[in-house]
């Protein structure tokens, strides 16, 4: 007779610090799943992931030590084993490991090896490296366990595979970023597979931490590289697996569901959604509130935010001045109306002759210049906060990726707020996210299934309306100049030489170079964002703000 085992996957969200909750989330798993032989869980499932210095406190740690010999009790039944992510200190030395909880007890643990200390990770910071891991014999099967980072490098695999191990499990905590479902299968997991002739079952969370999206997107491959499960993007799913063991003696994933995954763009609205929704929730927040100008950045903002929390929890606020065009003001109040939000109208012009009363005697023979237009920025700024502290509604700034690169915001004026959907938004991609959300509705959000905003929002050249006739494109190259040369500079660390090389200005790239140094104290203090790419401002990119450097 075959040998068959059930093994179940749970692609589930987590709360960093909530541990009891994510214990209690992964016991009831257990709970509807009590035939099944082994349940999988993501990379430090019980903690949250990325826990960065939070692991580090006493009593965390101690914390998950409780609460990991709560969930080893509740295996005394008889019932599945779990593989279980959590911290472990050893000999006065902090591990992320995966435990493996059975009959009642701790049976095995094993500690992640490569531990990735690049881009948004710094987990040297926090946890010792464990020693190559021995595969562990559970249920009759001997199960390599690679914690995330391990699979990305042949070394752990190849390990495991000459230690007799006949399939590898791989819990992960691998952030979104564009194009990067078909890296981790594609690129990395099939090249193990390929180096070792070993099934692979790579699980991911899903859901939001701060300025991280985690997709989901977990997978099977069989040992001849075939995909015998894929998972939903961004869904939590509990899926089970059925494996054979062949007559070779290895073991065969039977074939399961296989969801497509989001093509481009719809991939980076998801993030956005899942990133704002999960920011808000998990910080109580009753709704946001944002200033809507009739622009696009605004509308794009909005659009995220009433499909992630519902019409009825985001507020906009238009706030005209005596620079704002109609077309503004109806171009807000047709983008409210097709996103069913709530749309109140503040003038700032009293502010503002406020503002130039106060400081006639100050200014007093000076021109007025840029610091009359920031104060308009500033009391926008300053509403908003005002609706927030009185109704509760965090503030969502709409600076985008191109605009915070440069500089080209006022800081405690436009730039206040709790979050950015845009933050790692080129403007270019906000046209195309704008132009494909008026065309398609996400797949779960909470918005209107049709257009969000009028075609005027897009088509306009983009201005920030702070004097007669202002257009970007005064002080900026077109966004189809500037932001592939700030791709080049930020996402590429390209010199001024090389972008030459590619074609552009001299004289342009040397400019931008700059305006992206000097603006680094803007971006130290702006809000957190969700990363969509591969180098977002925060904790991709950490440069000096006082720099001298200029590559020409
Ligand atoms: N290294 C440094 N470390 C710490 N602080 C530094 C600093 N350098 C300047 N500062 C401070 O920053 C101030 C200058 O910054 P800030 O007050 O923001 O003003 P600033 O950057 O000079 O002007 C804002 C720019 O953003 C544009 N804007 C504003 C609003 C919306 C939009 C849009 O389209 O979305 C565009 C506007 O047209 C203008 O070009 C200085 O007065 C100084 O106080
Ligand atoms: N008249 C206004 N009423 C309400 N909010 C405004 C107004 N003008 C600017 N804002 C707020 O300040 C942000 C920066 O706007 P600004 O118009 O200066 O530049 P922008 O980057 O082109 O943004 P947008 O495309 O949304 O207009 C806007 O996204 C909006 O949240
Ligand atoms: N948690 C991790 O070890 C993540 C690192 C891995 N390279 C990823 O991005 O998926």
């Amino acid at each position: 007779m075959t040998e068959t085992r059930k093994i179940v996957l749970a692609q589930l969200p987590q709360t960093v610090g909530d541990l009891a909750g994510n214990a209690d989330r992964m016991l009831a798993v257990r709970a509807d799943y009590r035939h099944a032989d082994l349940i999988l869980f993501p990379e430090l499932q019980l903690i949250g992931y990325p826990p960065e210095d939070l692991v580090l406190k006493p009593a965390v740690q101690a914390r998950a030590a409780v609460e990991l010999e709560r969930m080893a009790a509740a295996t005394a039944d008889g019932g599945p084993a779990m593989l279980v992510g959590t911290i472990r200190v050893r000999d006065g030395l902090l591990y992320n490991v995966v435990a493996v909880l059975d009959e009642g007890r701790v049976v095995a643990v094993r500690e992640k090896h490569e531990l990735p200390n690049y881009g948004t990770f710094d987990e040297k910071r926090v946890f010792a490296a464990g020693p190559l891991p021995e595969p562990i014999d559970l249920r009759g099967m001997r199960i390599g366990l690679p914690v995330c980072e391990d699979i990305w490098f042949p070394t752990v695999c190849g390990h495991l595979k000459a230690a007799g191990a006949e399939i590898v499990i791989a819990p992960h905590g691998s952030p979104f970023e564009v194009e990067k479902d078909d890296l981790r299968r594609d690129g990395i997991a099939a090249v193990r597979v390929r180096e070792t002739g070993l099934p692979l079952v790579f699980l991911n969370r899903v859901g939001g931490q701060d300025e991280l999206v985690f997709d989901g997107a977990s997978f099977v491959l069989n040992g001849d590289g075939r995909v015998a499960h894929q998972l939903p993007e961004w869904d939590a799913a509990v899926v089970e697996t059925l494996w054979d063991r062949t007559d070779g003696g290895g073991w065969v994933c039977r074939p399961g569901k296989v969801h497509p995954c989001d093509p481009a763009p719809a991939d980076a609205y998801h993030a956005m959604v899942v990133g704002l929704r999960d920011y808000v929730e998990a910080n109580r927040f009753p709704g946001v509130v944002l200033g809507l100008s009739g622009g696009i950045d605004s509308a794009l903002s909005a659009a995220v935010a009433v499909d992630a929390l519902g019409a009825e929890r985001v507020w906009c606020v238009m706030m005209p001045s005596r620079f704002t065009g109609d077309e503004s003001l109806s171009d807000a109040a047709e983008c409210a109306r097709m996103l069913g939000c709530r749309l109140d109208t503040i003038p700032i012009a009293a502010a503002m002759t406020a503002f130039d009363g106060m400081l006639a005697g100050v200014f007093d023979g000076r021109a007025p210049d840029l610091a009359e237009e920031n104060i308009q920025s500033r009391i926008r700024g300053l509403t908003l906060m005002a609706i927030s502290n009185k109704f509760g509604p965090m503030l969502l700034t709409t600076g985008n990726k191109s605009e915070m690169s440069v500089g080209y915001a006022t800081i405690y004026g436009d730039m206040a707020g709790g979050y950015s959907v845009l933050k790692d938004a080129y403007k270019t991609l906000v046209f195309e996210l704008s132009r494909w959300r008026n065309a398609n509705a996400p797949r779960f959000g909470l918005g209107p299934r049709g257009p969000v905003m009028p075609d005027s929002v897009i088509d306009k050249p983009p201005s920030a309306e702070l004097r007669e006739d202002q257009k970007d494109s005064d002080s900026l190259p077109p966004y189809d100049v500037l932001d592939p040369i700030l791709h080049g500079l930020v996402e590429e660390e390209l010199s001024v030489a090389e972008l030459v090389e590619r074609g552009y200005e001299r004289e342009t790239v040397v400019r931008i170079e700059r305006l992206l140094y000097v603006a680094e104290y803007k971006r130290r203090q702006a809000p957190p964002g969700v990363k969509l790419g591969r180098r977002n401002f925060g904790r991709d990119r950490r440069y000096p703000i006082t720099n001298a450097f200029r590559s020409a």
